[in-house]
């Protein structure tokens, strides 16, 4: 996790504080981590402990009028902290992709997918809106979307939640990014799209080489998918390790008592052969 020269997203002496009438409180501070190339960290904590304002941070997505961050966030050497907003539109969906909890949040109602899916590409490309559909077209594909043609029709209300989530995951790769943080992104799926999703974003970073930064609260997902993982309690990291030395031998109390509690993901149990 520290080999820095590896790391595709380096994160150095974070600190996020947000402006009270009594001053500044710190909601996450001293965080230092990275990202290999086609490696997934995992970041786990239980509420509160300020998982998505590190990701969040990263984005540049925090609102700036009252909240302050300090420390270095590099992808591939760039700076990011304190970038402007319209250099850190080009990065977000093209370098940095997204992937949120609740896909309905990440679509407008009134517009359809595909014309959403079309004027992201064309935003980040100088491709035509012809181009920018085949691309789209192909990428849901890819993603083992049925019908895509079809589905760039429908407006977000007509997809299921699964559906929804995967074509949020199609937009996200589309551009081949270097990064993709997916923030709870099986949270609120049934256990059989939980999976898709899962086995989705193992097959993106296995074949393009895509690093993920997974937040859940979920530590049977993260068993599954990272090969690093970070521990936040209260702001801080209070471990890191590989996954596997979390898991036999955690070292923080509070990270025994997460592992003690977490859910069992039945992987075995699911044909998962014919999911992708
Ligand atoms: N805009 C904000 N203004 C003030 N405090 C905030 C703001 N956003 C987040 N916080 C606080 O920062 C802390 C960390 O929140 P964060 O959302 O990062 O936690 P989390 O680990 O992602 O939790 P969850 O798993 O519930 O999403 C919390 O105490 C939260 O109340």
């Amino acid at each position: 996790m520290e080999k820095k020269d590896h790391n595709i997203l380096q994160v150095k002496d974070l600190c996020v504080q947000v402006k009270t009438k009594a001053g500044f409180t710190s909601l996450v501070q001293g965080l230092n981590f990275g990202i290999e190339k086609g490696k997934v960290l995992g970041i786990v904590g239980e509420s509160g402990s300020g998982k998505t304002v590190t990701s969040m941070s990263i984005l540049q997505l925090l609102d700036q009028k009252s909240m302050e961050i300090q420390g270095s966030i590099t992808l591939k050497g760039q700076e990011l902290n304190g970038l402007k907003n319209k250099d850190m539109q080009k990065i977000r969906g093209k370098d940095i992709a997204f992937i949120m909890q609740n896909p309905m949040n990440a679509f407008t109602p009134v517009f359809t997918i595909g014309h959403q899916f079309v004027e992201t590409i064309k935003s980040h490309t100088s491709l035509n809106k012809k181009q920018a559909k085949e691309l789209a077209i192909e990428v849901m594909q890819y993603v083992n979307l049925p019908d895509p043609a079809k589905l760039l029709k429908n407006y977000p209300f007509q997809l299921s939640g699964g559906m929804l989530q995967r074509v949020m995951i199609a937009m996200a790769t589309c551009l081949h990014p270097s990064v993709i943080i997916a923030d709870e992104p099986t949270t609120a799926l049934d256990l059989h799209n939980q999976l898709l999703v899962l086995r989705l974003l193992d097959k993106i970073r296995s074949e393009y080489g895509t690093s993920i930064l997974l937040i859940s609260h979920d530590l049977g997902v993260i068993a599954e998918m990272a090969d690093d993982v970070i521990v936040m309690k209260r702001g801080r990291i209070i471990e890191k390790a590989n996954v596997f030395e979390l898991f036999d031998h955690p070292q923080h109390e509070y990270t025994k008592k997460l592992l003690n509690t977490r859910p069992i993901l039945q992987v075995e149990q699911q044909p998962l052969i014919n999911m992708l």
